[in-house]
């Protein structure tokens, strides 16, 4: 039975069970045109976006990729993961109508009953490789976030026409399938400007030998400065390549420090961010950007990262190119799995998650 509106949902468990253990997530309680939003939402003060840390003047870099293998083009992507973490790709060559589709593919998966999305629920998935959810890791959070989401690990195509939702499988195979030409781009670019200019197969498979990808629904939030889409964090991939609809809520870091900076929606474009994987694999000279996602009070939004890691097997360190050059290592050797795990079972804490590989 859904909670009365006179009666909002002032004990826990109550809301656990409508957002979580019917499926109805935040989109459930969005929909119900709640005048205010539920306690269990409420962040922090330090964890709520203030405007007057934002920094306006300041954008990321954005990168035309119709060359690239040109010189400065290839200066651009590395000075632009040294520096920021983060930077646009235009005239990439991933067709605009895949994109489209895939956030089309995202609304459709959304719009589905709560009992049907719930069939991908941790609790009733029939595979760990496919979850539908909400917040990020509500059993460790004290604050929960303003997001639901559905996250496809991939591992075949036979595997996703078996177990993934019918409704978006197609779309999100085709997104993943069409990004691999700019991701293989990126990667060869970026390990470039490390001296490392051969890619073999094992270097291939360190670097993207396994691939997730999240569809996020952020929906309408009543009271959206006093909660967050998604808290502070890094990703934990080698490369996340972001896509965003025309609604705008994703800040990153600037480099001085303190200050945030708004990454503005661009038609057809994709965001590329560096991941933890990364900046351990480069000795830090390619940096995981904080970022996060600020809640909506007029619009829905939804995002679509595909996060390019190494398999959940391999063991992650600085390159040996590094090391042979000469390089002291500032992190450890650590199993992929261990660090996405360490990641998966706290709250959203910042770059705290890579104090885990830290020598
Ligand atoms: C969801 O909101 C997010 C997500 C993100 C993600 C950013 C990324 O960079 S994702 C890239 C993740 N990397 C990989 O997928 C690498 C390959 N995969 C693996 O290494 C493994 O699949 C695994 C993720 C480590 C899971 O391993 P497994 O041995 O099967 O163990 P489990 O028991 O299933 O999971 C361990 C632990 O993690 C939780 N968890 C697993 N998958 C997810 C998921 N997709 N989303 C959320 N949580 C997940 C799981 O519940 C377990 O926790 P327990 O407490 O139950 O033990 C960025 C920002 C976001 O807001
Ligand atoms: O929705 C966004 O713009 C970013 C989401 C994000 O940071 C993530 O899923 O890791
Ligand atoms: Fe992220």
């Amino acid at each position: 039975m859904a909670p009365s509106l006179s009666e909002p949902f002032s004990d826990s468990s109550v809301l656990i069970d409508f957002v979580i253990n019917q499926g109805n997530g935040v989109k459930g309680l969005s929909e119900m045109g709640l005048k205010a939003l539920p306690k269990q939402y409420i962040q922090p003060l330090e964890e709520r976006m203030c405007m007057t840390n934002v920094q306006a003047q300041e954008s990321i870099p954005i990168i035309d990729m119709s060359n690239p293998n040109d010189l400065e083009v290839e200066k651009s992507i590395c000075e632009a993961a040294s520096k920021w973490g983060f930077f646009q790709i235009v005239n990439h060559d991933v067709p605009v109508e895949v994109l489209e589709n895939v956030k089309d593919a995202t609304y459709k998966f959304f719009g589905l009953a709560a009992e049907v999305k719930n069939k991908y629920s941790k609790e009733h998935s029939l595979s760990n490789n496919v979850r539908f959810g909400t917040s990020f890791t509500p059993q460790a959070e004290k604050a929960l976030e303003w997001k639901d989401y559905l996250s496809l690990f991939y591992v075949s195509e036979e595997e996703a026409f078996a177990l993934w939702p019918s409704v978006c499988r197609e779309q999100v195979l085709d997104y993943m399938r069409k990004s691999e030409v700019v991701i293989k781009q990126l990667l060869k670019v970026l390990m470039k400007g490390l001296n490392v200019n051969e890619i073999d197969e094992t270097k291939e498979s360190l670097l993207m030998g396994s691939m997730r990808t999240n569809l996020n629904y952020y929906p309408k939030c009543p009271n959206p400065e006093l909660t967050v889409g998604v808290g502070r964090h890094s990703d934990v991939s080698t490369l996340t390549i972001l896509l965003q609809d025309e609604i705008g809520g994703l800040f990153v870091r600037g480099n001085d420090g303190d200050n945030w900076i708004h990454v503005p929606p661009i038609k057809g474009s994709l965001v590329i961010n560096v991941g933890d994987a990364l900046q351990i694999m480069s000795n830090g000279k390619y940096k995981s950007v904080e970022h996060r996602v600020v809640a909506n009070g007029s619009n829905n939004r939804i995002s679509v990262p595909i996060f390019v890691n190494p398999r959940p097997s391999d063991m992650i360190g600085p390159l040996p190119e590094l090391i042979e050059n000469g390089e002291k290592p500032i992190y450890k050797q650590v199993l992929y799995s261990d660090y996405v795990k360490h990641f998966f079972r706290k709250a959203h804490d910042g770059k705290k998650t890579v104090a885990f590989a830290e020598l």
